[in-house]
């Protein structure tokens, strides 16, 4: 379990208003140094305010914060030494090349010019950016810039990373590549504070996922536990008879034919025990099953049910998604 870990972020009692508007109405977070922690919600939960307040950039009207052992309101220079920011709008320069881009940084980060050098190509390489160093930035695609926002937010070394939307807009390739940063950083013992529109990426790469809805956290846990929370799993048989099919349906109580594909479902929540009774009354029965699928509810399930909402980018992830159980 990764709670017992220290706590590279700890926040108490959030609070924050615009005007009459409560964004945060006193949430807890807990994130243990070296894992992801995932935060989800709607448009304009209060997802981009708390990543501001985390990070320094804006006040909370109230709570006590803590980051990489800084408390935020006592030291706030201590927290912004130790953290990085890659947010929605980039940092990128686009008059300087992007290999400038990095050398500005280490002089921001006071890095002689021997080190600067050095760890500007160890960045450039690292990210896959050294053919394109000479370039302006304009001319990268999409994921190269978000790679070189990245990359100019690691010349500070930082201990703890907020990425607000790192991947919106990215297509999958370039998503995964990404991901795959993500990772490295984390098994360095970065921590990682992500927000995202993509439920499938906060389900690849989070430890813990916190959902935000009307200033509240709503529901935290990893994703297994949070699929949990909501029912919807169900086992699914497939019939190469439809005679097998009727005596199954007639078997089993509850579940749900569909005559056109001869398959079953039958509600379970994918535990062993249950489905180990399935099997059971099907021997028992005499019922020749051709396959037997076990279906859990996704993120999707768990972000709609606990909202009532659907996740925002829920059609434009479909495409993938679909592709994703296929190759299961
Ligand atoms: N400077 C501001 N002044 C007034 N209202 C603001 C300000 N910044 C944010 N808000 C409001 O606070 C709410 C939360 O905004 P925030 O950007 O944190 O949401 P979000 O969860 O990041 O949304 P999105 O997914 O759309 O980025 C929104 O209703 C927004 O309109």
């Amino acid at each position: 379990m990764t709670l017992d870990r220290p706590a590279a972020i700890a926040a108490t009692g959030l609070r924050k208003a615009y005007g009459e508007q409560t964004v945060l109405d006193g949430i807890d977070l807990t994130v243990a140094e070296g894992t992801v922690f995932s935060l989800l919600g709607p448009n304009g939960a209060g997802k981009t305010t708390t990543v501001q307040i985390l990070s320094t950039l804006i006040q909370a009207d109230g709570g006590s914060i803590s980051v990489a052992g800084h408390d935020l309101a006592a030291d706030a220079d201590g927290v912004r030494g130790a953290i990085g920011v890659t947010g929605q709008f980039s940092a990128v320069d686009n008059l300087l090349t992007g290999e400038e881009n990095l050398l500005l940084m280490a002089d921001l980060h006071h890095l002689d010019r021997h080190e600067g050098r050095r760890r500007t190509a160890e960045l450039l390489e690292r990210f896959d950016l050294t053919d394109a160093a000479a370039k302006a930035p304009s001319m990268y695609s999409g994921g190269m810039r978000r790679k070189l926002d990245l990359a100019m937010t690691l010349m500070g070394d930082p201990k703890v990373i907020f990425l607000d939307e790192p991947t919106t807009g990215l297509d999958p390739r370039t998503r995964r590549t990404m991901w795959e940063a993500i990772r490295e950083l984390v098994a360095g013992g970065v921590t990682i504070f992500l927000t995202t529109q993509y439920l499938e990426e906060a389900d690849e790469l989070a430890d813990r996922i916190a959902l935000l809805d009307h200033g509240k956290i709503v529901a935290e846990g990893t994703s297994d536990e949070l699929k949990r929370l909501i029912p919807g799993g169900h086992l699914r048989l497939q019939f190469d008879d439809p005679a097998e099919l009727d005596q199954a349906a007639r078997t089993f109580a509850g579940s749900t034919r569909d005559d056109a594909a001869l398959a079953l479902q039958i509600p379970s929540d994918g535990d062993v025990h249950s489905l180990r009774a399935v099997l059971d009354h099907l021997d028992v029965a005499s019922i020749e099953v051709a396959s037997l699928t076990v279906h859990t509810p996704d993120l999707d399930d768990v972000f709609l049910a606990l909202t009532g909402r659907p996740a925002e980018a829920a059609e434009e992830a479909a495409g993938e998604t679909a592709e994703k159980e296929t190759v299961r």
